[in-house]
Formats: structure tokens, C-alpha cells, sequence
């Protein structure tokens, strides 16, 4: 069963990564199954609220919100600390009365006063929330909010981060002016941006909340990108993969499609695609009709198909060919290339870390079937 396969299993379910546009779907699909926004908003905020308490005592905290969906949420949060007996100050960009819907709502339901955002309001802040913009973001930040983040950045006070630090793209993990968050907390499932350089840098530790959204929506959605894991490609590594010993005759692989693994030097050597890393890496699969492996600290792995997977890993000194005789092997014991390109790049940063900066190509089919059958065997 190939579980990077459409039909989406357990595995890819849970490493899923949602688009901005696919999230507001999985939000429409949760109202439509009976979970109101009123809702979603509630738990999204409450949930910010509880990862805040987790890690820090009650202190003085400065709310930040914004003109929309994202600052609803940021209210919630403020309402539910306070309640909780927390000092609790809220600064908006823009006003109060214009928010809509659930988000406009919640704000009413805010007893105390609501300061205009500048770089003033964060005096005498010890925790600040950004809940400025999120999945909405459409421009570079500007004017009170550019200033008041940016001065924000510039001082020691923790950010918490409602669903992407403000200014950083959800589907691309580019900044337009965002400053780095201690924390981020997400709703439902991460987005690439959140994996994606220098959003993973921004975005600090990243929770993803459950705020009530139905599992059953991700069956409509079909998400085409995901988080490396396991749980991806484990069932798709033969059982032979971990019995095999030097020295056996090779299964035949799985499929023909040739994987490119290039540094980013060598893929723009290759290729002239412009935009982020997702959707380049994504043109050059599409291109050359080929698994590519475009390697970084964020590892995008794109099969011609349109899917693609991200894998965060702490930059090492290991090498290309080593990556390459990993890759090779696991598709001599049988598995298609896109996972084996998956598989290939995690066991890269497990064997990099067990083997150390030596390890060579030619030595991975002695060491690796031992650390697979540990690791999962
Ligand atoms: N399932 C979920 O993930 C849920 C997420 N929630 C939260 O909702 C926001 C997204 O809300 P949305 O209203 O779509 O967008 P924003 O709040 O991020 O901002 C929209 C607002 O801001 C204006 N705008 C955008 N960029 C700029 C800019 N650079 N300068 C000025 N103004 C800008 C835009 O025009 C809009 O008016 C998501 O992030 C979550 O936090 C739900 O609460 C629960 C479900
Ligand atoms: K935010």
C-alpha cells in the first residue's frame, strides 16, 4: 500500500500541511458539518490562551489584534486570561466596531478598554500576542503595524504568534516584515509556511491546536503537500528493506522515475523557475518528470504529480552522494521513488546523526538495515 498514494491514509493525514485557501475551505466544511466559526474562533483563541498558561506565569500581557479573523482570535485569548486573572492589556489596528462577523462578536464580549496600536502601547508589556494578521495577510506590513512589530522585535519581551507571526506567508514561509515569535500556535494543521524558510525561523516552537475542526473535511480538501515523517513512508519500505544484508541480490525497483537531489546552487544551475521553494521545486519535478530533492534546512521533495513533502532538519555537513546511496538503496528494496526521496532524507539526518560526518555512500546498505529495524522494526 503506498501511502504517499492520493487516497489519503492515517500517515498522510496526520502529516498533512493545509494552503491559506485549502484552510478557509476546511473552516467552510466545519461550519457545514455542524461546527460553527463562532466556535472554531473560541477554541482557536482559548487554545493560544492554554499554551500561554502552560509556559509562563501570570504576568503583564499586551494583545496585539488586527482587522480581522486572526485578531478575533486575539481577543478570545485576552478575555480568557484575564478571566483567568492575568493583567491583560488589548492595542488594535483599526477599530473595535469594524470587525465582522464571529470575530467582531468576540471583540464585544472584551470588558476593558482597547488602545490604538503603536510602538507606545508595548510599555510595561512582559508577554506580547500577535494577532495582528494570519492566514489573511495580503501585502507587506506598513506604517503602526510595521513599527510597532518591528519595534516589538527589537526588544526582549516573548511574542506568542496566533497562527503565523504577523507578516509571514502561510503558503510560502516568506516574510513581508514579520518579526520572530518565541511561539506560534496553530489551528487544525500546520501550512507550509510554517516549514518553509525564514517562516520555520519566525514562527519559533510551533503548536498545532485542535480547535474542533471534523477530520473527515481533509477527504475533500486532498492535500497535496506534507510534513516528512514516518508515518508517510514507512509502510511503503518492504519488510525486506530491514532483513537485508550486504551482499543480496537487489529487488528490482519499483518504478523508472529518476530522483535529482540538488543544492540550491545546483538547482538553479538547472533551472530558472522564480517564486518560493515549494513552487519551484514543484516545476522542476514537473519539468523533468522526476522526484526532486531541492536540499536545505527545509528539504522540499516534490514528485511531478503536484505532491510535495518538507523536511526541517538542522543544517549538517553530510553530503549529497551520501543522500544519493540512500536514496538508491531503499529503491532497490522496492520502493517507488517519491517515497523512497521522503524516507531517504530522514534517515539522512538519522544517520548523520548516529554515524557522524563520515559515513559513506557505499557503507549504507551494511548500517542501514540495523538502524531501521531499531528505529521501527
Ligand atoms: N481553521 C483555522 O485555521 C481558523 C483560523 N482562524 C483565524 O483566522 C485567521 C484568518 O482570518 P482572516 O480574517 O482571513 O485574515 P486575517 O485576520 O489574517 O487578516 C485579514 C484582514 O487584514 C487585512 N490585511 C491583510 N494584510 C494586510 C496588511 N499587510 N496591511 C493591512 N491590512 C492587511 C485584510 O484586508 C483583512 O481585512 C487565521 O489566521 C486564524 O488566526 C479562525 O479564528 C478559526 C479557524
Ligand atoms: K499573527
Amino acid at each position: 500500500m503506498n501511502t504517499l498514494s492520493p487516497d489519503l491514509d492515517n500517515g498522510a493525514r496526520q502529516a498533512a500541511l493545509l494552503t491559506v485557501r485549502q484552510m478557509a475551505e476546511a473552516d467552510r466544511l466545519s461550519v457545514v458539518a455542524g461546527v460553527s466559526s463562532f466556535e472554531l474562533m473560541s477554541n482557536a483563541g482559548a487554545a493560544v490562551a492554554r499554551e500561554i498558561q502552560r509556559r509562563w506565569t501570570p504576568r503583564p500581557l499586551l494583545v496585539l489584534c488586527g482587522p480581522g479573523n486572526n485578531g478575533g482570535d486575539g481577543f478570545v485569548c485576552a478575555y480568557r486570561l484575564a478571566q483567568a486573572g492575568w493583567p491583560v492589556r488589548v492595542a488594535m489596528w483599526g477599530s473595535r466596531a469594524a470587525l465582522k462577523g464571529e470575530a467582531g462578536q468576540h471583540a464585544q464580549r472584551w470588558p476593558g478598554e482597547v488602545q490604538a496600536l503603536s510602538p507606545a502601547v508595548l510599555e510595561g508589556a512582559e508577554l506580547i500576542v500577535d494577532a495582528v494578521f494570519g492566514a489573511g495577510l495580503a501585502r507587506a506590513l506598513e506604517g503602526q503595524v510595521l513599527d510597532t512589530l518591528a519595534a516589538a522585535g527589537r526588544g526582549t519581551v516573548p511574542i506568542v504568534a496566533v497562527d503565523t507571526p504577523s507578516g509571514v506567508m502561510g503558503d510560502t514561509g516568506e516574510s513581508l516584515g514579520a518579526v520572530a515569535a518565541v511561539l506560534t500556535v496553530t489551528f487544525f494543521r500546520k501550512k507550509p509556511g510554517h516549514l518553509l524558510l525564514p517562516g520555520r525561523d519566525l514562527c519559533g516552537e510551533v503548536i498545532v491546536a485542535d480547535i474542533g475542526t471534523p477530520e473527515a473535511v481533509l477527504d475533500a480538501i486532498v492535500p497535496q503537500a506534507f510534513e516528512n515523517h514516518p508515518g508517510l513512508w514507512l509502510p511503503d519500505l518492504p519488510r525486506a528493506g530491514l532483513d537485508t544484508v550486504a551482499g543480496h541480490p537487489p529487488v528490482v525497483a519499483a518504478d523508472a522515475t529518476q530522483v535529482l537531489t540538488l543544492h540550491e546552487s545546483e538547482f538553479r544551475r538547472m533551472f530558472d523557475f522564480v517564486g518560493d521553494k515549494l513552487t519551484r521545486t514543484r516545476a522542476a519535478a514537473q519539468h523533468g518528470s522526476a522526484v526532486v530533492v531541492h536540499r536545505g534546512s527545509d528539504t522540499v521533495i516534490a514528485c511531478p504529480d503536484g505532491r510535495a513533502v518538507i523536511h526541517c532538519s538542522v543544517p549538517s555537513a553530510a553530503t549529497g552522494e551520501l543522500l544519493g546511496g540512500i536514496i538508491r538503496w531503499l529503491r532497490t528494496q522496492g520502493m517507488p521513488a517519491f517515497p523512497a526521496a521522503a524516507a531517504g532524507v530522514w534517515l539522512h539526518d538519522v544517520a548523520a546523526a548516529e554515524f557522524g560526518p563520515g559515513l559513506l555512500a557505499k557503507e549504507v546498505p551494511h548500517l542501514l538495515p540495523g538502524l531501521l529495524r531499531r528505529l521501527y522494526g
